[in-house]
């Protein structure tokens, strides 16, 4: 059994297992080598190269997840989308009317993005910790597609074409949830061991915005996984004022950003499994800071299950050394003498005996 399913199936462990979001990815002096030799839209089709580079940062740490190499964009592209990496998604023809969704295909599950397959059956075969299939919800999917460059202003772009055109919103969004199941129902089926969706851009809109165009979708695609051995973790960037719409979502785990404390997660979603949340920010410079820090995110995940993550993906500027300080401070750290002994707030993170 693997601490990480543990935790998920909302086991409160002894020690919080933790895994890094984008952790195959260019922090790695490794990865950066790859780049030199392949293009990234390469990397990810060549199921070989895709599978050595999921298990890079496993070879280097101590980690009780892997996640697959890929990208959220990837399914994207037999929809017939032409995308270019800059170093993020741009989209080289915006989709902005009714007609420009009606041309979207919907390729059907042996159509969407069928080299992952054979990449999740590469990394089973090497990986001796879980494997995370992953995707992007279908708000942040859409964001992509009609406002690939709009993030400095919230999205403003997109958040305006949303009420200009409903319609077409609607059915796009139906459509990127169709593809976003048959792509993640592949990815179980080839073996992976838990799903993570990513909402990177639901943080930019108003709880009733995000009721109306984001969680039926979500909460869509969540509900057509419904295999009991591979847990749902659901991960939205900067909602905190969107969590009490997350209580009746069907995922097992939340993931919470750096932004919001996990213990205010925990009150609103009694019982969850949470995953999160040290700002990625933190782990750049004074690696002298950094145990203290990672221990009051172990605190904060006190009180009920808890997969330490970063809140966000790890930025490329990190030093490896620090990666490795962070994943030696969750192992040292012991969740139930934590819980019995807990001390006042800012106390030396190792407890006061009751
Ligand atoms: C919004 C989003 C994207 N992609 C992803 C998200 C959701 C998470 C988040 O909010 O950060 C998710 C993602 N992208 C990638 C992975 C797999 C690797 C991993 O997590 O370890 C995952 C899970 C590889 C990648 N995807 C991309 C790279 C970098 C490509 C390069 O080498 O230049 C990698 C390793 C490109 C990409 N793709 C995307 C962006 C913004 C970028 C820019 C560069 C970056 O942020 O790393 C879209």
């Amino acid at each position: 059994m693997s601490i990480f399913l543990d935790a998920a199936a909302g086991k409160d462990t002894r020690r919080a297992p933790i895994w890094i979001m984008r952790q195959a990815g260019r922090y790695l002096p490794e990865y950066n080598a790859l780049k030199e030799r392949y293009g990234f839209w390469e990397m990810c089709r060549d199921p070989e190269v895709a599978a050595e580079i999921t298990m890079l940062p496993l070879r280097r740490f101590s980690l009780d997840a892997a996640i697959l190499f890929s990208d959220i964009m990837t399914p994207l592209a037999d929809m017939g989308v032409e995308i270019e990496f800059a170093p993020g998604p741009v989209v080289t023809r915006p989709v902005r009317t009714l007609a420009d969704v009606r041309r979207l295909r919907v390729p059907g599950p042996e159509g969407t993005a069928p080299f992952v397959a054979d990449a999740v059956r590469a990394v089973r075969e090497r990986c001796h910790v879980p494997l995370i299939g992953f995707a992007g919800a279908p708000l942040t999917l859409a964001t992509y597609l009609v406002d690939a460059g709009g993030a400095a202003d919230g999205h403003a772009g997109f958040r305006v074409w949303l009420h200009a055109q409903p319609e077409a919103a609607r059915l796009l969004l139906d459509r990127l949830t169709d593809v976003t199941i048959d792509y993640l129902r592949t990815q179980i089926a080839a073996g992976v061991q838990a799903v993570q969706l990513f909402d990177s851009w639901a943080g930019s809109h108003e709880p009733a915005v995000y009721a109306e165009f984001g969680l039926p979708y979500t909460r869509r695609v969540l509900a057509a996984l419904d295999d009991p051995a591979v847990p749902r973790v659901h991960f939205a960037v900067g909602a905190h004022h969107l969590l009490g719409l997350f209580a009746d979502l069907p995922a097992e785990v939340v993931g919470v950003d750096w932004r919001t404390p996990l213990s205010a997660a925990r009150r609103a979603l009694p019982g969850r499994t949470l995953q999160g949340n040290l700002d990625p920010a933190v782990l750049v410079h004074r690696p002298e800071a950094l145990a203290e820090r990672a221990r009051a995110v172990l605190r904060e995940g006190l009180g009920g299950p808890h997969i330490f993550n970063l809140g966000h993906g790890i930025r490329p500027d990190t030093p490896v050394g620090h990666v490795q300080r962070v994943i030696e401070t969750v192992h040292g750290f012991d969740r139930h003498a934590e819980a019995d002994g807990a001390g006042p707030a800012g106390d030396d993170g190792k407890g006061v005996p009751a």
